[in-house]
């Protein structure tokens, strides 16, 4: 395999290239004697890395943190970044080095935006399960097949992807399965809709917090949150939007007092439908006013939550995006 180029040309006459973001992530990991942290930078990182065949690289490095430390701002700042680097016509392909614990996070929110733009470029995420340092780190592979992706015409026009231990995922769906597993990622479907959402123009501009509810469930927990000015609430419920009757009480004082409520499940694959009542399913909750999300699981549903209300989306908006969210066959 050919090793990197990294791009040494004046901004004003680019040749065709792709762009590289750093971000930090057990990619870019090395022991220390107060455990694995970021330590690489981009360039250290390309010296690594091959797959991008004739054309260069550009390396941004943007951030340098453990994606379980990233802030809303940081992700916003990262899909901005991505953004930035597609409105330029010399970039053929954009690819991002992250960590894997908040991986369906990030790609979810900048495939939210990606898919409101007229951009076919490929935009592939990628990082490690294994730190830099360890016998047989899989960062170096997972970078070459992330770079030959973002080079391959294949990948235009698919959204944002993540190539990862042999596999390209798409980000709608995707969910971590193992700590330390190669093979990182599943989705709950393949194919996804990918409604979009508005870009804000100043970053996240609400709190959404994400519940995970369980037998015994205190309803201190959703008083709390209403209580601490978000502006949505995501359930982890149990099965398919299920919980306790305790529960539905708050969810109903929630809604009336304007927040939204989205309600998705703990299980990893399978619809989630307005099935059961007794006090405390999802017909309950639906009826309390909440809305469901079918196929997002949690930590999608809620960045979707953060980026419709921070575009100002209502309550038939918001229903909207996630019946656009199934399966499109
Ligand atoms: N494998 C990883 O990348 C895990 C790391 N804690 C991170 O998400 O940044």
């Amino acid at each position: 395999m050919r090793p990197a180029t990294l791009l040494r040309m004046p901004s004003t006459d680019r040749a065709e290239h792709l762009v590289v973001i750093t971000t930090g992530g057990t990619v870019a990991t090395r022991q220390t004697s107060k455990g694995a942290v970021p330590r690489l930078g981009g360039a250290e990182l390309m010296t690594r890395a091959a797959g991008n065949g004739d054309l260069p690289l550009r390396v941004v490095d943007l951030m340098s943190k453990d994606s379980s430390a990233m802030s809303v701002d940081d992700q916003f700042r990262i899909a901005e970044a991505v953004l930035t680097a597609l409105t330029d016509e010399s970039v053929r392909g954009v690819v991002v080095t992250h960590g894997t614990d908040t991986m369906e996070e990030i790609t979810f929110l900048v495939d939210l935006y990606l898919a409101g733009l007229d951009s076919p470029s490929p935009v592939i995420f990628t990082g490690a399960q294994f730190t830099d340092d360890a016998p047989e780190p899989d960062g170096p592979a997972n970078l070459s097949a992330a770079l030959s992706c973002a080079a391959d015409p294949s990948a235009r026009g698919r959204g944002v992807l993540v190539a990862m231990g042999g596999t390209v995922w798409p980000a709608r769906g995707l969910f971590k399965i193992s700590t330390t597993d190669v093979r990182a990622f599943d989705v709950v479907h393949p194919g996804l809709g990918r409604p979009s959402v508005p870009r804000p123009a100043s970053g996240a501009a609400s709190r959404v917090d994400l519940l995970s509810l369980y037998p015994g469930v205190s309803p201190a927990l959703v008083a709390g949150a209403l209580g601490s000015g978000v502006a949505g609430i995501v359930l982890s419920a149990n099965g398919s939007g299920n919980t306790h009757p305790d529960i539905t009480a708050q969810v109903a004082q929630a809604t009336a007092a304007g927040l939204a409520v989205v309600v998705s499940t703990r299980v990893p694959y399978g619809e989630v439908t307005a099935t059961y009542g007794g006090g405390g399913g999802a017909v309950d909750l639906v009826d309390a006013g909440a809305l469901v999300s079918s196929w997002l699981r949690a930590p999608q549903a809620r960045m979707a939550l953060v980026a419709l209300l921070s575009a100002g989306a209502d309550h038939a908006e918001i229903a909207t995006f996630f019946a656009a969210s199934g399966p499109t066959d």
